[in-house]
């Protein structure tokens, strides 16, 4: 687990000033404020945006105003100069002689916009009836002018982001994105933001007042998809102009985007899918309000459940009313008393409160804020993490690496296993003084003891149970072994029985009788498992100390432990990855794409899913399949052949020399996984997660005792976690990328091949991805299973595990 403890190590300096100090409470005591920041844009500006009309929205509670860039003048002129280059190019009878139109630089009739202090709370809107996405090369070549000389001038005047109209068709998205990327070129602090639907067209008409350039289209040039372009749009149709947008600007973190919310939802697959997005804007027109029996704007459950989701991200995207209401003249007291009006009795009064606060033009805004308030509590693993969601830290090597008291000290406070491992202790304890008879002490080894709270777990469990037992901590860690022996000496429950070793555990001897012999344990407690289950090499180890545990009823706890997978979209981590310089010395900056990270995955979206009915509204069940699994105590024979290899001997049946790569080849593991995914997508790698079987007694007498259960396990599955372990913390999910995403198309089939290799001296992972879709061939309905994508092959070899 030392990657996840070096995860914590750093969440711990928030975690010391957000606990309290008695112990008790593992959880920050507090919720941190949820951050909203609001902004007003009006589609149709009717007021000039100017640090006057700033200061009015800030004072009655907006932090943001939008602002076009240009006027309704300077359209008039771009339009004039196109009717006349058209009109010339009609008339003429050398046409391709006359120069494209080129658009002369911005005049001051053209822009209210000034470089204010500002303005940096000022998000500017160019045109929204340009067309860089048209077919026809004038207009298309009009519209770049526009973009470009309005971003140029807001990042002049120093407004860093810039809201711009994503494409409305499909067709000449690349062209789009072509413009987009080189804006992106003018100024290196210039944020684009996009604004697109969720699904289908934007629910406000940016053409509604005035010419829009797509309008003016030659006929020459109109779509040839029109005719077909009737009936309902495809769901992702928005979602995939935007991924061939970004993909063409190669994820950079200045495009974003601006996702208008509309009054009905999409289903979970949309939303989910938006919410892995990079979403730094959400545009929330007046349509996406509902209203209250009292008359008040409100949002629905699901919108605001969505809005929820949003909120918990590490950068919660901003919210912008749109034509929500305008900006008040006068600071009224927000929903606050007024004087008693002369002549109208107190229930007139009240009456005509109401209609004014019904028609308060901040009523949206106030409603915003009440949610903001209003936030439900997160769940223990985001408070605990908080700060840390997509944020990717490469594994420590565990038997290279000491950790440090604090970083133990932050994992001891997961709530959930410790209890577990006390209660699969209790359940092995009793089957084994079942076996042994009630005079044998048990004798129980700590594997691994760090500072101890396994140890303390052990010798709870024996009181608890009244089964006599003999204890031995073994950790290799010199600074917790002091911590071991301190403990002994001075905890009560502890004192001084425990037997503290410093040792590695492979080359500890194993426990000794009073008159000095050698003898084995009956119960190995160890917890070593990484992420990924065995990323940290628990299965060597515990092979390593197996000759210490009784070879006829010894129990290891845990007895098993899998490693499980599922292929996922996380634009945000390959985004973050491709901008990483490596900024680790050892790593280089391509290797970055050959090591699995441990993260707590938060803005991400599954890819393959277990199908649900439409309707419902919890969260989707991803496909999380088994990778491999380990159990323990291995076979002896097994053991005894890989020994065998390692001192160059020969097998028993041909007595020939053992040939293969190493002694440590029965941990070898290799899975070939197939994913369905019924949306297309793309996969940005593979999340990681073990399930662990502490302990599961074959004693059927535990079943009638109801407080008992037969089979204790840990989880970090999200399939079997809240069901084996909810609320545990101790350790995030696993990520594996692809350095190159792989796109899957609707109804398409990610095949995943992984494998856990090791030699001599370490173990590492090889994992490639490839898509297949099934084609129909022939009259009968058969399929064929064709490939259409593949990722590299990925290996860690180099900054493997040491063993
Ligand atoms: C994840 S920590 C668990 C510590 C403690 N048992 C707990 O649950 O809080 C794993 C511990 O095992 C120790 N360890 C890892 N490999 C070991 C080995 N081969 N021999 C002895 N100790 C080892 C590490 O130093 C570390 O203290």
């Amino acid at each position: 687990m030392v990657e996840d403890i070096n995860t914590f190590k750093s969440v711990e300096i928030d975690l010391i000033n957000m606990t309290s100090t008695n112990g008790g409470n593992v959880l920050p005591a507090e919720e941190p404020p949820t951050v909203l920041y609001v902004g007003q844009h009006e589609t149709q500006r009717s007021e000039q945006v100017n640090v006057d009309l700033l200061r009015r929205a800030q004072d009655h509670g907006y932090d943001l105003l939008t602002t076009p860039i240009t006027t309704p003048k300077f359209q008039s002129r771009v339009l004039e100069l196109l009717e006349s280059h058209m009109s010339r190019l009609e008339t003429s009878d050398t046409a391709s002689s006359i120069p494209l139109p080129m658009i002369s630089s911005l005049s001051p009739e053209d822009s209210d916009l000034v470089p204010e202090d500002s303005n940096s709370s000022l998000i500017a809107v160019t045109s929204p009836w340009i067309d860089m996405a048209s077919l026809d090369p004038l207009i298309a070549h009009i519209s770049r002018q526009i973009f470009s000389l309005e971003v140029a001038y807001a990042a002049f005047c120093g407004v860093s982001n810039v809201l711009v109209h994503g494409p409305t068709t499909s067709e000449g998205t690349a062209r789009f994105a072509r413009t987009i990327l080189e804006a992106l070129g003018l100024g290196a602090y210039v944020h684009l933001h996009l604004l697109m639907p969720m699904t289908g067209e934007l629910e406000q008409d940016v053409s509604a007042d005035g010419t829009h350039l797509a309008e003016m289209v030659r006929p020459q040039y109109a779509s040839a998809d029109e005719d077909e372009s009737e009936g309902e749009p495809e769901l992702f149709a928005s979602w995939e102009m935007w991924n061939t947008i970004r993909t063409i600007c190669s994820y950079t973190t200045r495009l974003s985007i601006a996702l208008e919310v509309p009054r009905g939802l999409p289903p979970q697959s949309l939303q989910c899918r938006w919410y892995s997005e990079p979403i730094r804007l959400l545009m929330l027109p007046r349509t996406s309000f509902l209203r209250n029996g009292k008359g008040y704007p409100v949002l629905s459950k699901q919108h605001q459940h969505f809005l929820t989701l949003l909120l918990r991200l590490r950068f919660p995207p901003w919210a912008l009313l749109s034509d929500c209401g305008r900006i008040p003249l006068e600071t009224t007291t927000a929903g606050g008393e007024s004087e008693p009006t002369p002549g109208l009795t107190p229930a007139e009064a009240a009456a005509s409160r109401l209609r004014d606060s019904v028609d308060d033009p901040t009523q949206h805004l106030q409603y915003m804020r009440h949610l903001q308030q209003s936030q439900p509590s997160r769940p223990p693993i985001e408070r605990f993490g908080q700060g840390y969601q997509d944020y990717m830290q490469s594994p420590l090597q565990p038997l290279t690496d000491n950790l440090e008291s604090i970083t133990y000290e932050v994992f001891e406070k997961d709530p959930v296993k410790y209890e577990w491992y006390e209660r699969a202790i209790a359940l092995a304890l009793k089957d084994l003084r079942a076996l042994l008879g009630d005079e044998r002490q048990v004798i129980v080894a700590v594997a691994g003891a760090g500072r101890g709270p396994l140890v303390t777990r052990v010798l709870q469990a024996s009181r608890k149970t009244g089964i006599n037992v003999k204890c031995y901590a073994v950790e290799k860690n010199p600074n917790a072994h002091l911590l071991l022996q301190r403990r002994n000496a001075t905890d009560p429950l502890w004192a001084n029985q425990v037997t503290v070793v410093a040792s590695d555990m492979r080359s500890w001897p194993g426990p000794t009788t009073t008159d000095g012999s050698l003898t084995e344990t009956d119960l190995l407690v160890s917890e070593l498992l990484g992420s990924f289950a065995d990323n940290e090499l628990s299965p060597e180890c515990l092979d390593g100390v197996q000759h210490v545990l009784h070879p006829g009823h010894g129990i290891s706890i845990p007895q098993s432990f899998s490693a499980h997978l599922t292929p996922i979209a996380s634009p945000r981590l390959h985004s973050d990855l491709l901008s990483r310089a490596s900024t680790d010395i050892s790593l280089s900056v391509s290797e970055k794409w050959e090591i699995p990270y441990v993260v707590m995955l938060h803005q991400f979206d599954y890819l393959s899913t277990a199908a649900v009915p439409a309707t419902a509204e919890g969260p989707r069940t991803p496909d999380v399949q088994q990778a491999w699994s380990f159990s323990h105590p291995v076979p002896a024979e097994i053991l005894a052949q890989a020994r065998q290899r390692g001192a160059g001997g020969t097998a028993a049946d041909t007595g020939t020399p053992y040939t293969g790569p190493s002694t440590n080849d029965h941990n070898a593991r290799s899975c070939t996984l197939r994913f369905a995914c019924a949306d297309r997508g793309v996969c940005h790698g593979l999340a990681g997660y073990f399930e662990t079987v502490l302990y599961s007694s074959p004693n059927d007498s535990h079943k009638n005792n109801n407080s008992a259960q037969q089979t204790i396990e840990l989880s970090t599955n999200p399939v079997t976690m809240a069901e084996k372990s909810k609320d545990m913390i101790s350790w995030f999910p696993i990520f594996f990328p692809l350095k190159t995403p792989l796109f899957i198309p609707d109804g398409g089939e990610m095949e995943v091949s992984m494998w856990r290799q090791t030699d001599d001296r370490k173990v590492w992972y090889e994992w490639v991805g490839e898509v297949y879709v099934h084609v129909p061939v022939g009259e009968e309905g058969g399929t064929k299973r064709l490939r259409v994508g593949m990722s590299e092959l990925h290996s860690s070899r180099r900054n493997g595990c040491m063993m």
